[in-house]
């Protein structure tokens, strides 16, 4: 057991999975080839408890055990998103507006950078040089049709921009290319891309890299998170946590990683080398067999790892797992900051799980917006002009724009508001110039430029609520009947034979 708590440690973090009653330990042998990855994808596709796998067949030397779902959502009422709210020192109950908030928290303030310990559990064991044989570990395969063993999908990817002043921390998939070798997807606009791009720019050939697993979790939301060129992850989880990072040096470069680490690869982005990469099952719920693109190699020199060590998978595709509670929610807390800093009257943004991280819905400040004297079409087009150009929005496909009367969490809210408030064409603005997502099927396998366009801010306020504010009675319950009548309703509700109503 570690001291740290759970935002801090990824074995805390499991400990508190186990006392939420939100994690399944399974002591049966389990194949690495599909079957652990298998049971991870029912569990995101059932909300059920986070799977950590005791008994991988072909574990040897505590590599390894596996964690799956570290990021899913649960379907206990009040508690979906305590495995999110574990992750950023939140209390089980909190809101997915909390969590955002959290990791939001640190937007103003100043870093607060790591402590540099001399060494950590990171270092109880390690693999070099020609020992390094990824082959012979038990690599997760994760979908049938992948191209590859997907030895990494939650591990946190660490670069420096070539001055060394940006230590940047991103989640990016890899799949095993050789004994000791990576290849990885990371495309513009991430910061991956970005910082290989700089360091080629200057004639080198190789980036000193780590990727560490089993990272506190903390650090994983941040990695998941598209902070601003330059913003340091270190230093930003530091001041959200309010602590210093606790990271120990590489042993084989000068890259620091978390101390208490589950598995660090320490070694080289290769500014040259490429592979084939994917396919993948993907966070849109799709993979075109057969077909690979061109990644980027990494080249592992050094394995250090802790006693019985662990490693997270995402077993991503269709709804729920951790490219839409993370990726997507994360991308979402960015664009309502990223608002908020334009100056912009938006007080919420929600990123719903039917729209696989493809919409952003954003909750105006209706008061504000009305003393803006704007209207629907000008204000659509602000906001998309600034969304669709900062990174945050890059993935994002589709922004909807609601009132303060629509709980932007709530599926069903967000439907009736943008199925009856937002008249297809009229209302709606279309941005055809900014940078396009192709990771998204009618973008990279559908009729237009893979990379460009396909965007659209779709007004879902009415006319009325730019002017002089909701004329409408809502029809439910709750909004077409007397509080007298109402109470009457609910105090009968069961003796007349109905069932308990969910609070
Ligand atoms: C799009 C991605 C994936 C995919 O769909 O296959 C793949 C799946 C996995 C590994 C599960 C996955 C998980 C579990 C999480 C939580 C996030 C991602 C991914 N993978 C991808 C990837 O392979 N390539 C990519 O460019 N971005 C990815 N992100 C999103 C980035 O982490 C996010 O955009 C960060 O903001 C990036 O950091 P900065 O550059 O902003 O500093
Ligand atoms: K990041």
């Amino acid at each position: 057991n570690d001291p740290e708590p759970a935002h801090l440690s990824f074995r805390s973090f499991i400990n508190a999975l186990r006392d939420d009653g939100d994690l399944a330990d399974i002591e049966a042998p389990i194949d690495p080839n599909l079957q652990a990855a298998a049971i991870t994808r029912l569990v995101c596709e059932t909300d059920d408890k986070a799977p950590f796998f005791h008994n991988i067949i072909g574990a040897k030397d505590g590599l390894w055990r596996i964690l799956g779902a570290p990021g899913g959502i649960r379907k206990t009422p009040g508690h979906q998103y305590s495995r999110l709210a574990r992750h950023v020192a939140l209390p089980p109950t909190a809101s997915l507006h909390e969590i955002m908030d959290k990791m939001l928290s640190a937007t103003h303030i100043p870093p607060i950078e790591p402590e540099i310990l001399a060494t950590g559990p990171c270092k109880e064991n390690s693999i070099e040089g020609d020992d390094i044989d990824l082959w012979s570990l038990p690599l997760p395969q994760i979908h049938q049709s992948d191209g590859g063993k997907y030895v990494q999908t939650f591990g946190v990817h660490i670069l420096q921009n070539l001055d060394g002043s940006w230590t940047n921390w991103s989640i990016s998939r890899a799949m095993v290319s050789d004994k000791n070798k990576l290849v990885s997807l990371a495309a513009n606009p991430q910061h991956i891309r970005l910082i290989h791009d700089q360091w080629a720019k200057e004639g080198k050939k190789e980036i000193p890299w780590a990727l560490a697993f089993g990272v506190p979790p903390t650090a994983a939301m941040a990695a998941s998170m598209p902070l601003p060129e330059g913003v340091s992850d270190p230093g930003y989880v530091g001041a959200m946590s309010g602590e210093a990072m606790k990271m120990v040096k590489c042993d084989t470069n000068d890259i620091l990683v978390p101390a208490n680490s589950e598995i660090v690869f320490e070694g080289t982005l290769s500014i040259e080398e490429t592979a084939k990469e994917g396919p993948f099952g993907e966070m849109h719920g799709y993979t075109f067999p057969g077909k690979s693109i061109i990644g980027n190699v990494h080249k592992i020199n050094k394995i250090t790892y802790r006693n019985n060590a662990i490693l997270p998978i995402s077993s991503c595709g269709r709804m729920t797992d951790e490219t839409h509670t993370m990726l997507g929610v994360l991308a979402a807390a960015r664009i309502r900051q990223v608002c908020q800093d334009a100056g912009l009257p938006i007080i919420q943004a929600s990123c719903p799980w039917f729209a696989h991280a493809t919409w952003t819905v954003l909750k105006v400040d209706t008061t504000k917006l009305r003393a803006l004297k704007t209207s629907g079409k000008e204000f659509a087009k602000k906001v998309g002009d600034l969304v669709f150009n900062v990174k945050p929005g890059f993935a994002m496909h589709r922004l909807i724009l609601v009132g303060e009367d629509i709980d932007i969490y709530n599926d069903k809210d967000v439907l009736w508001a943008f199925t009856t408030r937002c008249r297809p064409n009229l209302d709606e603005v279309f941005f055809e110039e900014v940078l396009g997502f192709r990771l998204i099927p009618f973008m990279g396998h559908g009729n237009g430029d893979p990379i460009k366009g396909g965007k659209v801010v779709s007004d879902a306020l009415l006319p009325v609520e730019y002017t002089t504010g909701q004329n409408w009675e809502t029809c439910n319950f709750k909004n077409a009947y007397p509080k007298s009548v109402q109470d009457q309703v609910l105090k009968d509700w069961e003796s007349f034979g109905f069932a308990k109503l969910q609070e």
